[in-house]
């Protein structure tokens, strides 16, 4: 068993060590982040090696650099070719990286010579980093061969024993182990205690290909403890990648500081998550789909052809529970409603409903507004928004700061904001808000104690901003010409509440609205 020391030589450490390197801000422009480096093979289909391993990273919001050992061309379909890089570049890039980057964890996966092991092990001797996590990537989920039966004997005596986890699957760990059989929990279970007389820490043998289970478990052993760690096996053809994904997960979590068992049950939950909310996704035509790392691809939004434009602020919809209840109507009828009639965009404004109902009046909300192209926008709740997965939200000056919201969001939901003032305008511009709500323009009901700014206090908030503003307090059919007869460019339309939903029907008064909005565009 040999020892390469510069690896060995932080453990006592390094995990205290990071952990304090994560919150340590040395000047307000200087931040440290955790860092892994990734050793392994590209994978053209992205589902797993080096692809995987970086987005797992960004994911857990870790930085990941690479090391590419071998190109593979591979798909959903297999591995139709595979090129090893020369050990000489293989080490060229181990040095650049190493050489310059502060680098916590290096998580190795497809090794496919023993040249290229060879050259890991000199640069990690020379640049010692806090962990090492290897994966004995072998033998893809497809059958195709990635790193043959000539690097078993410097992976067992020279890799493995400096190796702080060693994560295989079944194939892989029977293979080091000179084909021993495993088929059963225990037989995991013994392979690990054999394994771990190679010499690694901590070793954890994946059992996603474990045959005849309904479980997917996975056996972790420390040297003197079992941890089984089980999820149910999750019916999807989307488990290419997983074991990457595994290994660089559990590498993510080293270089934020956790200890081993904490980083291994936070990446098996990832997986385990990434796999259950991708399952039917599909991407590529054969057997072993990529899945999605960052749990965005199921998300309607991501197929929506349309953006936010000025125009979808013409006539703006906003719910209210009270109303609805006084004219025994749901939420979702008030909506299907005032879309029918006219409504180019919804708010919902529930500020009294439950956490629970209203969330899941919103998740009906969204489907009958996307069916009709209609954005849907939740007030001030960013975790209602969240959760049903809106076009985004309405915020007022005392909620959630617009440039906060938008970080919890993300760049393509919208975001709109109340203002008053040219201030406010100018404040919401800088924020990053999509569009400025302004009023209240006459007196109203709707909001107590709101302070009415008047046709020339809208002037004022369309005047100031660049961005697009819809009038909103006390507007009806009766006064919404006015409002837009000011004339300012950037006023692209009416908010209003009472004018549909204290109506004894919305639909009609959608239409009268939108009729009414449609006479006073055309005459200017
Ligand atoms: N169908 C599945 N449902 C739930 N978890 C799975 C499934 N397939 C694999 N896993 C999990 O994914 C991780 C990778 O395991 P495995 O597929 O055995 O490795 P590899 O991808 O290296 O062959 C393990 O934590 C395993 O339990
Ligand atoms: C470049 C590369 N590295 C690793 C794997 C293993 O992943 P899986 O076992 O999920 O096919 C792979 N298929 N390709
Ligand atoms: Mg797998």
């Amino acid at each position: 068993m040999q020892s390469l020391g510069g690896i060995r030589s932080w453990p006592a450490t390094w995990r205290t060590t990071t952990a304090s390197m994560m919150t340590t801000t040395t000047t307000e422009s200087v931040r440290k982040v955790a860092q892994v480096l990734t050793v392994a093979g590209s994978d053209s289909g992205a589902g797993a090696g080096i692809q995987a391993d970086i987005k797992v990273c960004a994911a857990r919001g870790v930085y990941c650099a690479s090391v590419i050992t071998a190109v593979t061309a591979q798909n959903s379909r297999g591995v139709q070719s595979v090129h090893l890089l020369p050990p000489d570049f293989v080490s060229e890039q181990l040095k650049s990286v190493l050489s310059d980057f502060e680098v916590d964890v290096v998580k190795t996966g497809m090794l496919p010579s023993p040249e290229i092991v060879e050259v890991l092990l000199q640069n990690l001797s020379e640049y010692p980093v806090r962990a090492l996590v290897v994966d004995p990537v072998m033998v893809s989920t497809s059958g195709h061969v990635l790193a043959g039966s000539s690097i078993l004997s410097i992976f067992r005596y020279r890799l493995l024993p400096v190796a702080d986890i060693i994560t295989p699957n079944v194939k892989e760990a029977s293979a080091l182990l000179g084909g021993v059989r495993i088929q059963t929990v225990a037989e995991m279970r013994s392979a690990a205690k054999s394994l771990h007389q190679m010499g690694p820490r901590f070793v954890l043998v994946k059992g996603g290909d474990l045959p005849d289970s309904s479980d997917s478990v996975d056996v972790y052993f420390d040297g003197n403890e079992f941890h089984e760690l089980h999820s149910p096996r999750i019916a999807t053809r989307n488990t290419h990648g997983t074991g990457c994904t595994l290994a660089s997960c559990i590498a993510a979590e080293l270089a934020k500081g956790s200890p081993m068992l904490s980083a291994v049950k936070v990446a098996k939950r990832f997986v385990d998550t990434a796999l259950n909310y991708s399952k039917d996704i599909v991407i590529g035509s054969g057997m072993q789909g990529p899945f999605d790392h960052f749990l965005s691809l199921k998300d309607p939004q991501s197929y929506r052809q349309s953006t936010f434009k000025p125009d979808d602020l013409f006539l703006y919809a906003v719910t209210d529970s009270r109303m609805n209840r006084k004219w025994n109507r749901s939420i979702v009828d008030a909506v299907k409603a005032a879309i029918e009639g006219g409504a180019t965009i919804i708010q919902l404004r529930e500020k009294e409903a439950e956490t629970r109902e209203f969330l899941e009046e919103a998740k009906s909300c969204v489907d009958i507004c996307r069916s009709n192209g209609v954005f849907l926008l939740i007030n001030d709740r960013i975790d209602i928004a969240l959760a049903c997965d809106a076009d985004g939200v309405h915020v007022g000056q005392s909620d959630m700061p617009v440039d906060l919201v938008r970080s919890l969001l993300g760049p393509d939901k919208i975001i709109g904001v109340s203002c008053k003032t040219q201030e406010q305008a100018h404040q919401a511009w800088k924020d990053g808000a999509d569009y400025i709500g302004s009023g209240g323009v006459f007196p109203t009901n709707t909001k107590a104690n709101n302070r009415t700014i008047g046709l020339d206090g809208l002037r004022e908030v369309c005047k100031a901003s660049k961005l697009p503003v819809v009038a909103i307090g006390g507007i009806g059919i009766s006064n919404a010409e006015s409002v837009m007869r000011i004339g300012e460019p950037n006023l692209k339309g009416v908010a209003v509440v009472s004018a549909l939903f204290d109506q004894e029907c919305v639909l009609s008064e959608a239409k009268k609205l939108h009729k009414s909005l449609t006479e006073s565009k055309r005459e200017h």
